[in-house]
């Protein structure tokens, strides 16, 4: 098969989705391998590094796109490269359509066959090709929670740890996930008062059983809510409902509860956020303010830190790149649930029910989508 291997163009993404070691597993496979040229750079390897392992060097996008029969991305293609897709294409990447409907429908005109990481979903539930990036984006939101508190950055000028003879900051984490619980293992060895609130009662004694003292597990309610975060310096949004639009657990009226200067890092702004007042941001232009809380929403927040996030990531996904490369994405899918989850779109029609349901667009069952042989 011949899969491509673009430089991703969102601001400061600098993630790619293949290295070397992976491009050189695809090519002793039989596959071709055309990477464009940078794609590497800003996660520290060069187009040296993978015509060492037998890849190609593309110059430009173009070409990158139209060599490939499968695309490798990092992040959901954005508008200037929606042009390059073409029909049939299969597109492995982070898509979080349910959050964007101008992304989906672009995709269901292309007639691509989007399968995107964050719904591969193994039978345990577990989320194989999310669970790397939650677990950088859960670690950073700290570091970039316990920034935006300083004085300069228009923070209350807390230290999350305090020192002794002052009590340190509150963190208040809603979800108590991947991000959720690598957010609290940070803000807990920082020596911050931590509370973690979830809906999932055996992900809460699960968490009672793993966690240190400075971490308090409650219930999470609209009531148990608005009162955790009267008291927070700082709020990390990490809520799921996978492939589906977040819930809005905080409402733009909870914001006067909140102390001024205190600030919010949700997460979950690529599912469309858990804070009512969130929206996106970027690496460049991170925050901004409402009602005197600093509101944060990187939505590549990973793309901040590329050299461990590309590992991370690429050590996740490259098993079900070569089972994609080797069998196509028909076969592929028929032998692995788990990646029969990520589908979300083929041939113009939505797979994925939480995205459909966004929409109020009709869900197509992935495995007849499978079944009709017209799509091969
Ligand atoms: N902004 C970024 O750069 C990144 C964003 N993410 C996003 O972070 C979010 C969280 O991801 P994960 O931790 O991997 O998901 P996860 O599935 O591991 O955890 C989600 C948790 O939310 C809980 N939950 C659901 N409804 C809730 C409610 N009403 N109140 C409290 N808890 C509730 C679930 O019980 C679960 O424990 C996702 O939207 C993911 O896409 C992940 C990585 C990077
Ligand atoms: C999960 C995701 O969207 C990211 O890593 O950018
Ligand atoms: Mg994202």
């Amino acid at each position: 098969m011949k899969i491509g291997v673009p430089k991703e163009i969102k601001t400061n993404e600098n993630r790619v989705a293949l290295v070397p070691a992976g491009a050189e597993a695809l090519v002793a496979a039989g596959h071709t391998v055309v990477v464009e040229t940078g794609a590497g750079d800003g996660s520290g390897f060069t187009d040296a590094d993978y015509t060492a392992v037998g890849a190609q060097i593309a110059p430009d996008a173009d070409a990158t796109w139209a060599a490939a029969e499968m695309i490798l991305k990092v992040k959901e293609p954005i508008e200037p490269e929606w042009k390059r897709i073409k029909k049939g294409q299969t597109l492995f990447t982070y898509f979080h359509f349910a959050a964007d409907e101008k992304l989906t429908r672009a995709h269901l005109d292309s007639g691509a066959t989007c399968i995107a990481y964050e719904t591969v979903e193994l039978p345990s539930r577990e989320l194989p090709l999310l669970t790397p990036m939650s677990e950088v984006a859960g670690r950073m939101a700290v570091q970039e929670g316990a920034k935006y508190l300083e004085k300069l950055y228009g923070g209350r000028g807390v230290l999350l740890g305090g020192v002794p003879g002052v009590a340190p900051a509150k963190v208040v984490i809603l979800g108590g996930g991947i991000v959720g619980i690598n957010a609290a293992k940070m803000a807990a060895g920082l020596g911050a008062k931590v509370v973690l609130l979830d809906i999932n009662l055996d992900r809460l004694r699960y968490l009672s059983d793993v966690m240190p003292a400075n971490v308090q597990l409650i219930y999470s309610n609209h009531q148990n809510i608005r009162e955790q975060i009267s008291t927070a310096d700082l709020v990390v949004g990490a809520v799921l409902i996978p492939g589906a639009k977040a819930p809005k657990l905080v409402k733009r009226e909870d914001l006067k509860l909140m102390r001024p200067g205190a600030v919010i890092v949700d997460v979950a702004v690529d599912q469309g956020g858990c804070i009512e007042t969130i929206k996106p941001t970027t690496h460049e232009n991170p925050t901004y303010t409402i009602d005197g809380i600093i509101h944060y929403g990187v939505a590549n927040m990973p793309g901040g830190v590329p050299r461990t996030s590309t590992l991370a990531l690429t050590n996740a996904t490259l098993p079900y790149v070569l089972q994609l490369a080797n069998k196509g994405w028909r076969r592929a899918l028929r032998e692995n649930p788990a990646l029969l989850k990520g589908l979300n779109v083929v041939d113009g029609r939505v797979t994925y029910a939480g995205v459909a349901e966004a929409f109020g667009l009709e869900a197509v069952d992935p495995a007849e989508a499978l079944a009709e042989p017209a799509l091969v």
